[in-house]
């Protein structure tokens, strides 16, 4: 069973699809939130995945799946990335008459110049396919959604304009989740990337250096590094940390312990391709 946010033609989907192709499990399930998607896998007990974004090249991290992998940190880990080209398109009936446009708040994000040129008004919702399902439902001429071409296509609704998000480039990061403990066979060739979160001791000249210095000194290349709040006080951070997996990793994990108040480690994992 794999786990996504839904309803189906939400991107969230089309990447659970692109998963459930590598994983070979055929059973899809659309929940309403990405919330969801971490309590269901709490609540599993069989193999059963995931799929969330966590990052957008144009809106940057998906700070809600950056909070959640903390709070569900005891059950939850990540067990793979994949990176989905987006190509946002104004759904509808026509161009001319829309005044309300509906997607998910990422993807209005992503399109806000688009959108600021059009004058139109902005409705949130929970994903970009609910959009589309809700503007077919409204059934009025000045209503469009933001979304995916399968949205449109599943929904019965016209694409009337392709590629519009702000900048051409728009990529978003996916991981599969699941359950800590899973054994997902890994194929021997391809990246391996880990991600952990740090608490630093004290706020201190030096403290997030010396921890920098210590992936330095194994070598280790950092290909994320992100702030986030503590939520305990005003300018206290924690530090979501992706890299390379080296080989010696637990001496790595280790040598961090020495200089951290906490690190979680939150997987180990293949970054999968398209093909
Ligand atoms: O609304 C959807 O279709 C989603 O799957 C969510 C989501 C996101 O949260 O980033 C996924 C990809 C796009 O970046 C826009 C929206």
């Amino acid at each position: 069973m794999i786990y996504c946010l839904g309803p189906k033609g939400s991107y969230s989907e089309i990447a659970a699809k692109l998963f459930s192709k590598i994983l070979g499990e055929n059973t899809i399930v659309c929940c309403n939130s990405i919330y969801d998607v971490f309590q269901q896998l709490e609540n599993s007990k069989n193999n059963s995945y995931g799929v969330v974004p966590s990052e957008n090249s144009i809106e940057g991290s998906v700070s809600l799946t950056q909070d959640l992998l903390l709070e569900f940190y005891d059950k939850i880990r990540i067990y793979g990335e994949l990176d989905i080209n987006i190509n946002h398109c104004l759904v509808g009936y026509n161009k001319e008459k829309i005044k309300k446009i509906y997607s998910h708040p990422q993807a209005l994000a992503q399109c806000r110049n688009y959108i600021k040129k059009h004058e139109w008004v902005t409705v949130p919702v929970s994903s970009t396919a609910e959009a589309v399902k809700l503007v077919k439902s409204i059934g009025r001429e000045e209503v469009g959604a933001i979304a995916s071409k399968e949205a449109a296509k599943l929904y019965n609704l016209k694409v009337l304009e392709e590629g519009i998000q702000d900048y051409r480039n728009n990529t978003t990061r996916f991981i599969l989740i699941g359950r800590k403990g899973l054994k997902l066979e890994l194929k021997e060739d391809g990246i391996k990337k880990s991600t952990v979160i740090v608490k630093l001791i004290e706020d201190r000249p030096g403290a997030l250096y010396e921890i920098l210095k210590i992936f330095n000194d194994f070598n280790v290349n950092l290909t994320r590094i992100e702030s986030r709040p503590s939520k305990e006080e005003l300018g206290n951070y924690i530090f979501y940390i992706d890299y390379i997996t080296p080989e010696n990793e637990e001496d790595l994990i280790e040598a961090l312990k020495g200089h951290v108040a906490y690190i979680k480690h939150l997987g180990s994992y293949r970054v999968f391709s398209r093909n």
